[in-house]
């Protein structure tokens, strides 16, 4: 760590991710100068369902504070701005005299309301919900999430109606929190997660608040994702008031710290998922090939648009590999499995383990693997497991280049996955595109500093954020074209085999 105790300021980037909260330290070049990070219990009920406990978060992030400044000569006076960037979609929903949340969060990969969602399609409202939020009726956006709290947890519709509870994604939760219970705000990219804003009127929507049923007074206030909210509680940061002045959900905040400011240009985070979002401009593309439209940002009164392909499972079958099956120690072993044979010898991994997303949105099908022989090795898992990321992304890929009618010559890279070079290479050549990674890959927090930075003025504009931007490493494509196809035909027909599965209801 580089710190010392002088004048200098900087930023604070609070990354609240779907394993574990991070908070980082950058300066003006976009340097990361700290980082701490701490994971947190994934809480499984029932398979499909994924949920957090929201009291955790909040302790997870506040350790990550202390421990930043415990390691560091930085004060807390030396914070110009905090930025908050979250894990998208979990619901949290809490009572505002106590605090507390009255359920556990339901995270974004959690199916327990794909009975509410199959009930919507039922209903024809389907395409109500796609005109005016930009998404498609599925259990991984907080509406339905949301409506289940209120329907399952005892009293809680009765409190709701009394306006006694609040609801609102990670950042909301964040922003209350750290400002003692004072401000309940979300920015437009979060708010445009939630299957209930109406992203063209820029305002929840009565309609959809209606069919789910939830009263409008949980809502947080809509505000900029840039611009300061209010101050963090003098008790709760250490003696200061530090202005919390940016927000913006992590996808759409990676998008930003890639500096992809301009139509057409992309990026692909590899994290527990992996979402590859696209800058469209002033523009809301409507998707007709599975993807998502979705707010990017607002800032300065003006309101940009992103279309995005989200794939549930990435690094998470990284993760299967190590916690479930445990056949690898780090999730950095499976780099060197996987480079250990030529091919693939025919396996693949199908990682529908919480169904599958962009652009299939399947909410029953489940993961499989296919080509099994005598002769398969951890290697084989680890290599498909790896190869189903670069095969995920060129599905969504192709939707993009459709709907967007872009055909990408490069794309950006960043999370955690992307560190492993053989999933790179071999995205490249899947892709046949050009394939770039960033020094910095804590993308998704750097997203959120520079959006605070430039609500305090610790950056002046978007130019001087992209000149920060400097290229670690490049992918070219090496892979003969049949090769290519060969073996994305291999997994578009893994996939078909998944989605057709009839599961024997037991
Ligand atoms: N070298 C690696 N190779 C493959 N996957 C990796 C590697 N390093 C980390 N991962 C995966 O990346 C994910 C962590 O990335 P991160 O960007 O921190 O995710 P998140 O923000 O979703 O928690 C984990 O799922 C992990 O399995
Ligand atoms: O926590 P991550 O990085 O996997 O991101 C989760 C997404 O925001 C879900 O939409």
């Amino acid at each position: 760590m580089n710190m010392s105790k002088d004048n200098k300021m900087y930023i604070l980037a609070i990354d609240q991710g779907t394993t574990s909260s991070r908070a980082v330290l950058f300066d003006q070049k976009g340097h990361v100068q700290g980082m701490a990070q701490q994971e947190f219990r994934q809480i499984y009920p029932k398979p499909g369902w994924v949920e957090h406990d929201a009291e955790e978060i909040w302790d997870t992030t506040c350790q990550v504070i202390d421990r930043l400044f415990d390691e560091s000569d930085i004060t807390p006076q030396q914070i110009a701005g905090i930025g908050i960037t979250n894990q998208r979609e979990t619901a949290v929903v809490w009572d505002k005299n106590t605090g507390k949340p009255v359920y556990n969060a339901i995270v974004w990969q959690s199916r327990q309301t794909a009975g509410i969602c199959e009930e919507l399609k039922q209903r024809g409202l389907k395409k109500t919900f796609k005109e005016k939020t930009g998404l498609v009726v599925d259990a991984y956006f907080s509406g339905t999430k949301v409506k289940w709290i209120l329907d399952h947890v005892d009293g809680s519709r009765e409190q709701a109606e009394r306006g006694d509870l609040l609801f609102g994604t990670i950042d909301s939760w964040l922003i209350w929190k750290l400002t003692a219970g004072k401000v309940h705000v979300t920015d437009y990219s979060n708010a445009s997660r939630t299957l209930i804003y109406n992203i063209h009127t820029l305002d929840w929507d009565d309609e959809l608040l209606e069919i789910l049923g939830i009263p409008r007074s949980m809502l947080p206030e809509v505000q900029p994702s840039s611009k300061v909210y209010g101050y963090t509680d003098e008790k709760i940061f250490r003696g200061a008031r530090v202005p919390i002045a940016g927000a913006a959900g992590d996808q759409q905040s990676a998008l930003f710290g890639q500096a992809c400011f301009k139509p057409g240009m992309a990026k692909n985070t590899y994290g527990t998922g992996c979402f590859m979002l696209m800058h469209t401009g002033e523009r809301a593309v409507q998707s007709d090939h599975g993807l998502l439209t979705t707010i990017a940002w607002g800032i300065d009164g003006k309101v940009e648009y992103a279309l995005e392909g989200s794939i549930f499972v990435a690094g998470a079958a990284i993760q299967w590999l190590r916690d479930g099956l445990q056949i690898i120690d780090k999730a950095a072993e499976s780099e060197e499995c996987a480079n250990r044979l030529e091919s693939n010898e025919g396996v693949y991994l199908v990682p529908a383990f919480v169904g599958l997303g962009a652009p299939y949105w399947d909410q029953e099908a489940r993961g499989a693997m296919y080509g099994l022989t005598r002769g398969t090795t951890r290697d084989h898992f680890a290599r498909a497991a790896l190869e189903s990321l670069a095969y995920q992304t060129r599905d969504v890929l192709t939707a993009m280049e459709q709907d967007s009618g872009i055909h990408l010559k490069q794309l950006n890279v960043d999370g955690g996955a992307a560190l492993n070079n053989f999933l790179m290479q071999f995205q490249s050549d899947i892709l046949n595109v050009t394939v770039k990674r960033p020094t910095v890959t804590e993308t998704t927090a750097l997203g959120a500093a520079y959006l605070a930075g430039l609500a305090v003025g610790y950056w002046d504009d978007k130019e001087s954020i992209q000149q920060n931007w400097a290229i670690d490493a490049e992918y070219e494509p090496k892979m003969a074209e049949e090769t290519r196809e060969k073996l994305y035909d291999g997994w578009k027909d893994a996939v078909r085999r998944t989605m057709s599965y009839e599961k024997v209801k037991i």
